[in-house]
C-alpha cells in the first residue's frame, strides 16, 4: 500500500501487530491466572490444608458471575462504553480480583483456613467476572484493527498468547512460588496488573485511530454498518436454531472435559503415574536456563531468517527452494531437540510441566487445523474426530495404568483441544449472521461456564469422596473422576452427529471450505 493510501494507523501493518501485542497481554495474563493453581494443587493441600473439594470450589466459583449473565452484561457495556472504557473497567475488575486472592493467600485477611479460602474465592469471583468480558473486548478490538487484513491469523495469535499463559502458569508456578503458594499467586496477579498498563498504552492509539476514522467519515460522509445491540428476542431465535443449539451444547460438553481436566492434570500425573513435583536446585536452574536460552536463541535466529526468506515474493513458487527450506527447518529442529534433550527429559518427568504441554501444543496445532478447515472444510466431521480423541485420552488416563499410553493420551487430548476449537468457532460464524455474532459467542460462553462450574467443583468433590480416609500427601485414586469425563466425550460425539445432520438440512455448509461460502 502506498503512503497516500495509508489513511489511518490501522493501515500500517507494524502498528496493527504492535497493537495486537499490547492487547494480548490481557489474554496472556488472564489465562495464566485462570490456570496457574493447577500446578499448585498438591502444595495447596500440604501448605494450606485445602481439600480437593475446596480446590474445586475455588475454581468453580470463578465462573459464578458468568453463569448468571456477566458476559452478556459485559457485552452490552462494551456496546455502550466502547473498547477503551470496557477494557479498563473489566481488566480493572480482574486486577482487583487477582490482588484480593494474592492478599488472601499471603494471610492478609487472616491466616486461618476459612479466611484464606473465603477471601481467595472472593478474589476469584471478581477475577472471573472480568476474565470472560476481557476475552470479548479482545476479540472486538482485533476485529477493529484487522478487518480486511489477516483477521483469522491475528485471532489465532491472540489465542496463542492465551494458551501460552495457561501453559506457563501451569508449568512454572511451583518454581515461582519456591515451594509456597502465596508468591505464585502474587506473581500471577501482578501479571494482570502489568497487562492492564499495556492496555492503557493501547488506549492512546485507540483514541488516535478513532479520531482519524471520524475525520475520514466526516469528510466522505461514509457511514459504518454498526453491529446491532443485544436483544433477548435474538437469544430466543438463536436457541431455536437447531444447528446453533447443538454447537452451543457441544461447546459445553467438550470444554467441560478439557478445562477442568487441565486443572487437575498435574496432580493426576503425580498421584497416578508417579510424576515428580520436585523443585530443581539453583545451580541446575542456571545450567538449564543458559542451555535453553542459548539453544532457543539459535533456533529463533534461524526461524527469523526462514520467515524473512519466506516473505520474499515468489520464493515458495520454486520447488527446490521449498525443499531446501523444509529440510533446513527440519535439521534446525533436530539440532534444537538434541541440545534440549536433558531439559526435555526432566520436563517430561514433572507433573505440572508435562501437563503444560497440552495448551503449549495447541499453539502449533490450532492454526494448522484452522488452515485445514479454511481450505478443505469438514468442520462437523473434525468435531466428531476431536470427540473420539477426547474419549481415548480420558480412558487412557483413568482406567489404564501405563505411563507410555498416558503420554499418548495427553497427546491426543492436545490434538482434540486444537481440532475442536479450530472447527467450532469458525462454524458459529457460518450459522449466525455477522451482526448477531456477539450475542452468539456471549450465549455460548455463558452456557460453557455452567459446564465448567459443574466439573471444576464436581471432579474435586468426587476425588475426596472416592478417597475418603486417605490423608493429604498420600496418592489419590483418580479413576472415577476422570472416567466421568469419558461421558462428556460420548455426548460430544452424539451432538457432533446431530450437528452434521442438522447442517445437511439447514445448509450452512459446515463441511465445506470457508472460502467457498
Ligand atoms: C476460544 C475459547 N475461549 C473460551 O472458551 C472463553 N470462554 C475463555 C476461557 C478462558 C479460560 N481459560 C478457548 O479458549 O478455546
Amino acid at each position: 500500500m502506498t503512503e497516500t493510501l495509508k489513511r489511518t494507523l490501522r493501515d500500517s501493518s507494524a502498528m496493527r501487530w504492535a497493537m495486537l501485542i499490547l492487547l494480548s497481554g490481557l489474554t496472556f495474563s488472564t489465562y495464566w491466572f485462570q490456570d496457574f493453581f493447577s500446578g499448585l494443587k498438591g502444595l495447596m493441600g500440604s501448605e494450606m490444608g485445602f481439600s480437593s473439594e475446596e480446590f474445586g470450589r475455588i475454581l468453580a466459583l470463578t465462573t459464578i458471575a458468568n453463569m448468571f449473565g456477566m458476559i452478556i452484561i459485559g457485552g452490552i457495556m462494551l456496546d455502550k462504553w466502547g473498547i477503551r472504557v470496557a477494557g479498563i473497567v473489566f481488566g480493572g475488575i480482574a486486577v482487583l480480583g487477582g490482588a484480593i486472592s494474592a492478599l488472601a493467600a499471603s494471610g492478609f485477611f487472616g491466616s486461618d483456613h476459612g479466611s484464606m479460602l473465603n477471601m481467595i474465592i472472593v478474589g476469584r469471583i471478581l477475577f472471573g467476572s472480568g476474565l470472560e468480558v476481557v476475552c470479548v473486548v479482545a476479540t472486538r478490538t482485533i476485529v477493529k484493527w484487522f478487518k480486511g487484513y489477516d483477521l483469522a491469523l491475528a485471532m489465532a495469535i491472540n489465542m496463542g498468547f492465551g494458551r501460552l499463559g495457561s501453559a506457563m502458569g501451569t508449568a512454572l508456578s511451583l518454581d515461582i512460588g519456591g515451594g509456597h503458594v502465596s508468591p505464585a499467586v502474587t506473581f500471577a496477579a501482578t501479571l494482570i496488573g502489568l497487562a492492564l498498563i499495556m492496555f492503557l498504552i493501547y488506549t492512546v492509539f485507540d483514541i488516535k485511530l478513532d479520531k482519524q476514522e471520524k475525520a475520514i467519515s466526516d469528510k466522505s460522509g461514509e457511514v459504518c454498518d454498526p453491529e446491532e445491540d443485544f436483544k433477548f428476542s435474538d437469544l430466543i431465535t438463536l436457541i431455536k436454531n437447531k444447528s446453533f443449539l447443538y454447537i452451543a451444547l457441544l461447546c459445553v460438553t467438550f470444554y467441560a472435559a478439557i478445562f477442568p481436566f487441565m486443572q487437575y492434570a498435574p496432580d493426576l500425573l503425580i498421584n497416578k503415574f508417579g510424576f515428580t513435583q520436585n523443585l530443581p536446585q539453583a545451580g541446575e536452574v542456571i545450567l538449564w536456563g543458559s542451555k535453553a536460552i542459548g539453544a532457543s536463541s539459535i533456533y529463533l535466529i534461524f526461524f527469523l531468517f526462514a520467515i524473512l526468506f519466506a516473505v520474499v515474493p515468489n520464493n515458495f513458487e520454486n520447488k527446490k527452494t521449498r525443499f531446501l527450506f523444509k529440510s533446513g527447518a527440519l535439521i534446525a529442529f533436530c539440532f534444537y531437540l538434541f541440545v534440549m534433550k536433558d531439559i526435555l527429559a526432566i520436563w517430561l518427568d514433572n507433573g505440572a510441566k508435562t501437563a503444560s504441554l497440552i495448551p503449549l501444543g495447541t499453539i502449533i496445532f490450532t492454526p494448522i487445523f484452522g488452515n485445514y478447515v479454511d481450505k478443505k472444510g469438514k468442520a462437523a466431521s473434525l468435531m466428531i474426530l476431536g470427540s473420539l480423541l477426547l474419549i481415548f485420552a480420558h480412558i487412557s488416563l483413568s482406567i489404564l495404568d501405563n505411563v507410555y499410553i498416558a503420554y499418548f493420551g495427553l497427546l491426543s487430548l492436545g490434538v482434540a483441544f486444537s481440532l475442536v476449537p479450530a472447527a467450532m468457532w469458525p462454524s458459529v460464524a457460518k450459522i449466525v449472521a455477522e451482526n448477531r455474532l456477539g450475542t452468539a459467542y456471549a450465549t455460548m460462553f455463558t452456557l460453557q461456564n455452567w459446564g465448567l462450574f459443574l466439573f471444576f467443583w464436581g471432579i474435586g468433590a468426587l476425588l475426596d469422596f472416592v478417597n475418603q480416609g486417605i490423608p493429604e500427601g498420600q496418592p489419590k485414586d483418580y479413576t472415577i473422576p476422570i472416567l466421568v469425563l469419558v461421558g462428556c466425550g460420548f455426548i460430544s460425539i452424539f451432538l457432533s452427529f446431530l450437528l452434521k445432520k442438522a447442517d445437511r438440512k439447514q445448509n450452512y455448509g459446515l463441511e465445506l471450505p470457508s472460502n467457498s461460502n
